[in-house]
Parts: structure tokens; sequence; C-alpha cells
């Protein structure tokens, strides 16, 4: 068993570092409010984030980045939009990171492996993804991901470090596309929790999915991806999940949005992230610049700015028709 470091106690950092520490390992989880060190390391919760879970006590809380950056591996958890500025801090040992959060950069329009390659210049990157809702995760519940790395030995030796009973990883080299499904999941996922909150029904969501998914292939095949990739955990996966279930912060972002309150009433006052109302403008100027048409998300940024739902979802039903496919 390996020492392992976790950057970031939000409810996927916590309840990846429980997994880990249930397999044996022991885990330096870095936090940023000092409350929820306090509570890890004290009564092994943590209500702020992930509440009702007794936490192993193989898992330490610090404020220390320095700490976590000497561990074997690093789990990088935070939200995508703060990832560069926390890598900023992380000493350089060399040591691998795994990308744990879903989204793309704002302003540069960067993917993760990027940003963090940039940040953290000499350690090999890896991203984890797929359909992973933290509680159950951190429940023991059986959960399979895509563990993708460019480097395929260092993907299956990673896969191996992290594997669990209940934990199963599936290793890829493709980590655009592992990226790609991740990111895009959480903006399709605001549009189906619209179609619920706004009452279109169980047929309107199935045809969000899967035209989604269409624009998710087209978007991530214009970047690089792999369909199997695309159509695998990471991708098609973690979409099935995101969009069935109000366990999804971005499903429920939807759902509030469909029953036509403002956005920003919906996100002032939480403190846990819904990565799609960050990543969808960035992923529409990302397909502009791919010259990828991506009519789903387009509406979801028309959503996030305040339109009408009754028209949003009118204009996108009058679009002329086509042939089906990608
Ligand atoms: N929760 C899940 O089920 C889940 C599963 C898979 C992937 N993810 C992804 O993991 C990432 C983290 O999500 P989460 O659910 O753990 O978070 P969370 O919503 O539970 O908590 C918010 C996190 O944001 C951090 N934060 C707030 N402001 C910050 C700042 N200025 N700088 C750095 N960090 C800041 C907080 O410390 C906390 O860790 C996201 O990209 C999310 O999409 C989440
Ligand atoms: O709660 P959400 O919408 O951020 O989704 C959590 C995970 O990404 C599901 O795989």
């Amino acid at each position: 068993m390996s020492v392992l470091g976790v950057l970031g106690g939000g409810a996927w950092g916590t309840a990846l570092a429980q997994v880990l520490a249930s397999g044996g390992h022991d885990v330096r989880l870095w936090v940023r409010e000092p409350e929820v060190i306090e509570a890890i390391n004290g009564t092994h919760e943590n209500p702020l984030f992930l509440p009702g879970r007794t936490l192993s006590d193989r898992i330490e809380a610090t404020g220390d980045i320095t700490w976590v950056a000497e561990a074997a591996a690093v789990l990088v958890v935070t939200p995508a939009q703060h990832m560069r500025s926390v890598l900023a801090d992380l000493p350089r040992h060399g040591q691998p990171l795994i990308l744990c959060s879903k989204g793309i950069e704002a302003g540069s329009l960067k993917f993760l492996h990027e940003v963090a390659g940039e940040a953290v210049d000499g350690s090999p990157v890896a991203v984890l993804s797929g359909p992973t809702f933290a509680h159950e995760v951190a429940a023991g519940l059986p959960t399979a991901v895509t563990l993708a790395a460019e480097d395929a030995a260092l993907a299956h030796q990673l896969a191996a470090t992290i594997a669990q009973p209940t934990l199963r990883p599936y290793v890829s080299t493709d980590v655009v596309g592992a990226e790609v499904g991740g990111a895009v999941k959480n903006v399709l996922a605001i549009a189906c929790g619209v179609v619920e909150g706004a009452g279109l029904g169980q047929n309107a969501r199935a045809a969000v999915i899967a035209r989604g998914f269409a624009e998710m292939t087209r978007f991530g095949l214009a970047r690089g991806a792999r369909a199997e990739t695309l159509s695998g955990l990471s991708g098609l996966g973690d979409l099935v999940l995101t969009c069935s279930s109000t366990s999804s912060r971005n499903f429920s972002l939807g759902v509030g949005l469909g029953q036509g309150r403002p956005a920003e009433e919906l996100l002032s006052d939480r403190r846990t992230v819904a990565e799609g109302a960050h990543t969808a403008p960035v992923l529409a100027q990302a397909a502009a610049a791919a010259g990828v048409d991506m009519p789903v998300t387009e509406a979801v940024c028309q959503l996030l700015d305040g339109a009408d739902v009754g028209r949003v979802v009118e204009a996108l039903l009058t679009r002329p028709l086509r042939e089906e496919g990608f």
C-alpha cells in the first residue's frame, strides 16, 4: 500500500480518499476550509461536503499542500476553474497527477490535462472519469471508471494502485476522450434537468440524451477523441447517470432553470459546484472554434443567461430538419 495525496476536500475528493483508505492506503487530503480539516481529523467526517459518512482514520486532512506533494501519486479534485491556481502551489516532485475534475478552463479553453501539464511541468498526468456519484463511492457501492494516460504503462500502473473491490478502473490512452465526456455531460445534464423542471416529459429527456450524445461525439471527434471512449464509462456512461437523477448537482440546477428560476439565484447560495454552469459558455466557445454545431449546449447557455424556457425549447425543436447521425 502507498501514501496517496488528494487535492480538494469536496464531496468527490473526500469520497476518493475514503475508498482508497478503505483499501489500506494512507491518504493525505489537502483541504481549503479549516473547519473541514478539523472535522475530518477530529471526528472523521466532512459535514460540509459529504455529510452522513464516517471516514477512515487512514485519512489525514491538512492545509499544507507541500506535505501532500510527497505522496506517491496525487489525485487532483479541485473545481475545474481553480485547478491551475491550486497546482501552482504544489511543489514539483515528478509525482504522477490523476485529474478527477470535469471541465474546460475558461479563457484558455484548455482541457484540464493541458492546464495541469503547464502548471506542474515534469509530472506525468492521467485522467480519472466516469459515472461516479461521490456518496455512492464513499458508501462502497460498485463503481467503474475510465483511467486514461497517454503512456499506457503509467495508466496500468495507476489503475493497479487505485483499484479496489468496489472501484474498477478501465485503462485507456485516450486522455482527450476521457476529458470530453466528463466536461460535456455536465452541460447536457443541465438540459435534462430543464426538461424535468419544465415538465416536458420522458420522451424529451431521452431525446436530449441521444442528441446530446451526438453533439458530445461531434465535438470529441473534432478534438481528437476516440469514439469508443465517448461511448464508454466517461462519456455515455456518465451522461446517462447524470441525466437521470436529482443526486446530480447539474441536473438539479437544470430543474430549477426549467421551473423558471434565474441561474444567479440558483447558484448564489450554494457551496457545492455545478461544473456545467461554468463549462457551458466555455464549451460553446471551444465548439465554435472547432466549427462544431452544439445546439443543446447553446440552449443551456441561453437559459443560464436568463432566456425564456418556452422560447428556447421552441427554437430547438423548429431547427431545420436533418439526417440522424453525428
Ligand atoms: N461530487 C461528485 O459526485 C463528483 C464526481 C465526479 C467528479 N466530480 C468533479 O470533482 C470536482 C470537485 O467537485 P466536488 O463535488 O468534490 O466539490 P464540492 O461541490 O463537493 O465542493 C466544492 C469544492 O470546491 C472547493 N473550492 C471552492 N472555492 C475554491 C477555490 N477558490 N479554490 C480551490 N478550491 C475551491 C472547495 O474547497 C470544495 O473542495 C468537480 O470538477 C466535479 O465535477 C464530482
Ligand atoms: O453532481 P454532478 O452533476 O456534479 O455529477 C457528479 C458526477 O460527475 C457524476 O459522475
